[in-house]
């Protein structure tokens, strides 16, 4: 290992993703370290925005193992081998994915599919029961337990791909427009499920996309803004990050939505329209 992980959870080097002959995302580096705060677990949360087409959801196929990058690399932190700064490249499976139209089981009812998420977990039956139990009492879907699919809310059937991938996967979660879509008692509870992955552990990184840069500003400490970059005078046709705002360093993250958001807003949507 030639680069040295130190508080680091997410290490992109270099990337660039390409459909055939096609370049989509090119030349993507960023680092994102645990964020610690005195007397709280806190996870983080990142934001990637940009206009259609720039490579969002090609960015995420990438950093979930479901596409092989062209070039370049994605180590995340491996807390499992108990070696501190332990680092591993990404591989299907080890981070969550909930895509936009959180796709569940047909033929499973929430309560299954969860049981069903935690086949490969050297849990007793009981022990299985308890965690699917708890977690449909904090994320309030206890009474649709037995309900399939084609019976489930929006919201409600987010909610079950979201847990899903917390039981399957390890701390990294990726949820593409997870708020699309959604009447604004749903935001609330999407909202109220990032809180509650993000206390859960320490290393807790939740990654999303929106096209609502206001949700951006409001709920991420880190925001990447996917662009077409302009090289000499002229506009690329592939994506990269053209901005990264990080809230942590203006002092933002975690503070009531006022004024000074509303700035951020303002020049995150400007870096949006010139790329
Ligand atoms: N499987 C694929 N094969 C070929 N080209 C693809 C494929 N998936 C995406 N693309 C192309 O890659 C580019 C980026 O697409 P991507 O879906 O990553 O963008 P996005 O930023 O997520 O867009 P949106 O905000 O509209 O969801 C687009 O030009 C798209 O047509």
């Amino acid at each position: 290992m030639d680069y040295q992980m130190q508080n680091t959870l997410l290490y992109v080097e270099n990337l660039s993703v390409a459909y055939g002959e096609k370049v989509v995302i090119k030349d993507v580096s960023f680092v994102e370290k645990d964020v610690t705060r005195e007397g709280s677990v806190t996870g983080q949360v990142i934001a990637v925005v940009g206009r259609s087409g720039r490579g969002k959801s090609t960015l995420f196929r990438a950093l979930t193992g479901l596409i092989k990058p062209t070039t370049g690399k994605i180590l995340i932190a491996d807390v499992a081998t108990g070696v501190e700064n332990d680092a591993k490249e990404v591989h299907e499976g080890d981070v969550g994915f909930v895509d936009q139209k959180y796709t569940l089981f047909r033929n499973k009812t929430i309560y299954q599919a969860l049981m069903f998420a935690l086949r490969h977990k050297d849990f007793s039956k009981e022990e299985k029961h308890n965690t699917i139990t708890k977690y449909l009492q904090e994320w309030g879907l206890e009474k649709a337990k037995d309900q399939y699919p084609c019976e489930l809310s929006g919201g409600q059937r987010q909610r079950t791909a979201i847990i899903e991938q917390i039981l399957c996967s390890g701390h990294y979660m990726v949820l593409d427009e997870p708020f699309s879509g959604l009447d604004i008692g749903n935001i609330e509870d999407v909202k109220k499920a990032f809180s509650l992955i993000t206390s859960l552990h320490e290393f807790n990184t939740i990654i999303y996309s929106t096209h609502d840069i206001e949700l951006a500003v409001e709920l991420a400490d880190s925001i990447y803004v996917i662009g077409y970059p302009t090289i000499d005078g002229k506009t690329a046709d592939y994506g990269t990050i053209v901005k990264h705002v990080d809230m942590k360093e203006r002092k933002l993250a975690w503070k009531e939505y006022g004024v000074e958001h509303l700035e951020v807003v303002k020049e995150i949507k400007a870096a949006m329209l010139t790329s």
